[in-house]
């Protein structure tokens, strides 16, 4: 008998909303982890911002202390995983600290795009699954079909999944017998070369970064000199310990097939990579564990403070956020439009939101941003190779040999009624038909081959528009492909605004610059002259709109009338001027520089 017996680690997985952080707060209330006056709605997504959107979005882990019906005590450790997408090279490394993957489905929906998605990651780390069917409550829920749609089309035994309300508590017991029963313990071997998975890992102003790991193989304790694997930086291990409901519990050692943290006065979350494998400094394993790799932001965005004369609070902002967010990357930039920023890079769409959400609201700073970009390649009439993630950084066309893009694969699980819609928007998309499965009589997995600049705008929102929100996304990277881009600029009152620079591919580009001309007019209030809007390629302008000119000052009409009105009216322009930027001789809103985001959703 050997104290990793009683031990198991797992992870819950879900599509969006089949109720994942729900069950997991069942589970902590049923192994009584944290008193239930302390227990927060949803512990485990402990972020304000988490919480407000309903999404999981850094990996938690906690320990929960089980008494089975034999009497026996395990050690539940149980590993949250990220929600969304652009996450889920983080939710790879989660799943590779487990052993087995509860599967949560939705009983009135059924398998979506991402219930598939995260089986296969869990499949490909050999997690035994162990499918629960969850929101029983419902009037609409069906637990025989959504278990024959398991068994039929992920391939696993659904005839002992336990039927679940999360909200309502009911059948929790049944999934906690079935971890012990089903989930296999770790292995691991105690006395072995130290080698630990960082699956997370967090900022902590007093203790520095707290490093969360699954022991492998070895044991780490305090005193020792750590190495970490990929990068090379060395620690001493100051603290280890796990992690509780509501507190850290700090231990002697963590032994192979344990989970807990580990502080070791580390500065910085870039020296604690998600995936890297932490080792002893002396007679350290030989290999690091498999699977580590350096995340690629995939969408770049340049970020601006409103007032030029912010530059430096921006900057400390996005240091102190970085501390927390080693897949945040900025550097300086300059644009002659609108002064010194910063190019940042994002893991996703939903990455770029938050960020810039959080430097608002917590830093609070007034932001300009430009529209976001995912990274083309080029290769040049030279022979070089160029690497492109600004659209101000695009060659010129006549030294380009050729231009590549990235490409997804993108799973859509939709009922079969709007498969029509569906590949009509993947056409516009530009996407390339690849599969259609049917998931059970009425529902289809549609596959699509798509460009990631097609999708990281609106692509989701305008599917779950024309599937009355029924239809589920999910997607990989699936590499580059050569393609015909050009970059599109636009001129306000003839001078090229080098921060509303776009690439896009050339059969789209008339329609977007139309499109772009429109909405800039739209959002361009009138200024004291007539301001052209053009929209050129290479220097030929394809589009074009005026903005006239104002006549009248907008004091005029207050002549003779009294002074409070005046002044009102001067408060109004005030404020609408904050977020204003003087572009050369044109004073434009910050919703000019997120129109070009707006575009795909009119058409
Ligand atoms: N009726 C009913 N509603 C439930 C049940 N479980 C969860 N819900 C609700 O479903 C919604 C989504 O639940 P969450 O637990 O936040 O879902 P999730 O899968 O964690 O979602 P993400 O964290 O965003 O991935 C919430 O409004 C829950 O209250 C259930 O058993 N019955």
């Amino acid at each position: 008998m050997s104290y990793r017996d009683n031990i198991r680690n797992f992870s819950i997985i879900a599509h969006i909303d089949h109720g994942k952080s729900t069950l997991a707060d069942r589970l902590l209330e049923a192994t009584e982890s944290v008193a239930q006056r302390e227990m927060s709605q949803q512990l485990l997504d402990n972020m304000d911002l988490e919480r407000e959107r309903g999404i999981t979005i850094k990996a938690r882990a906690v320990k929960l202390d089980y008494r089975a019906e034999d009497g026996q005590v395990y050690t539940l450790n149980l590993i949250d995983t990220p929600g969304h997408v652009d996450f889920s090279y983080e939710v790879s490394r989660s799943l590779a600290a487990c052993e087995g993957a509860i599967l949560v489905v939705d009983a009135t929906q059924g398998i979506e795009a991402q219930t598939l998605a995260n089986t296969y990651l869990a499949l490909e780390h050999d997690l035994e699954i162990l499918p629960v069917i969850n929101k029983i409550d419902l009037p609409s829920a069906d637990v025989e079909r959504v278990g024959k749609e398991i068994e039929n089309f992920i391939g696993i035994d659904a005839s002992e999944a336990p039927a679940v309300s999360a909200k309502m508590g009911t059948n929790i017991e049944a999934v906690l017998r079935q971890i012990v029963k089903l989930i296999p313990p770790p292995q691991g071997d105690e006395g072995a070369p130290l080698q630990a998975l960082i699956f997370d890992s967090f900022y902590d102003s007093y203790k520095g970064v707290i490093v969360y790991i699954r022991v492998k193989e070895g044991e780490v304790r305090p005193g020792q000199r750590i190495r970490m694997m990929a990068t090379g930086a060395e620690f001493d291990v100051v603290e280890v310990g796990y992690l509780r409901a509501t507190q850290m519990e700090k231990c002697d050692r963590l032994r192979a097939g344990e989970v807990g943290y580990l502080t070791a006065s580390i500065k910085n979350v870039q020296d604690t990579q998600v995936g890297d494998t932490v080792t002893t400094a002396e007679n350290g394993a030989a290999e690091p564990l498999h699977g580590y790799r350096q995340v690629q932001p995939m969408v770049f965005s340049g970020l601006y403070p409103a007032d030029g004369a912010k530059y430096n609070d921006l900057r400390d902002a996005l240091e102190k956020l970085k501390l927390n967010d080693a897949s945040l990357s900025f550097e300086a930039e300059t644009s002659a439009a609108l002064g010194f920023g910063f190019r940042c890079g994002f893991l996703g769409l939903l990455h770029m939101e938050v960020i810039q959400e959080r430097l608002e609201r917590e830093f609070n700073m007034d932001l300009v941003t430009t529209a976001p970009s995912v990274v083309y390649k080029v290769e040049l009439t030279d022979g070089t190779a160029k690497v492109i993630d600004n659209p101000m950084d695009y060659p010129d066309p006549a030294t380009i040999a050729q231009a590549y893009e990235p490409f997804v694969n993108a799973s859509i699980f939709s009922p079969s009624e709007y498969v029509g819609n569906i590949m009509e928007l993947c056409q516009e998309k530009r996407g390339v038909f690849k599969n259609m499965e049917y998931v059970d009589e009425n529902r289809v997995d549609i596959r699509y081959e798509l460009p990631l600049n097609e999708i990281i705008y609106d692509f989701f929102d305008t599917l779950k528009s024309r599937t009355r929100g029924y239809a589920s996304l999910d997607y990989e990277l699936s590499g580059y492909q050569p393609s015909k881009l050009v970059k599109l600029d636009i001129l306000l009152n003839g001078e090229v605004v080098d921060a509303l620079s776009f690439i896009v591919h050339t059969d789209k580009a008339y329609a977007r610059a139309r499109r772009m001309t429109e909405k800039l007019k739209e959002h361009i209030p009138r200024q004291m002259f007539e301001v052209p809007i053009q929209a050129a390629v290479g220097g030929k302008i394809i589009a074009r709109e005026t903005v006239r000119a104002l006549r009248k000052d907008v004091l005029a009409k207050c002549y003779g009338g009294d002074i409070t009105r005046k002044k009102k009216l001067l408060e109004k322009q005030k404020e609408g001027k904050k977020r204003m930027r003087q572009l050369g001789s044109v004073e434009v809103p910050q919703e000019a520089f997120m129109a070009v985001l707006k575009l795909d959703s009119d058409s």
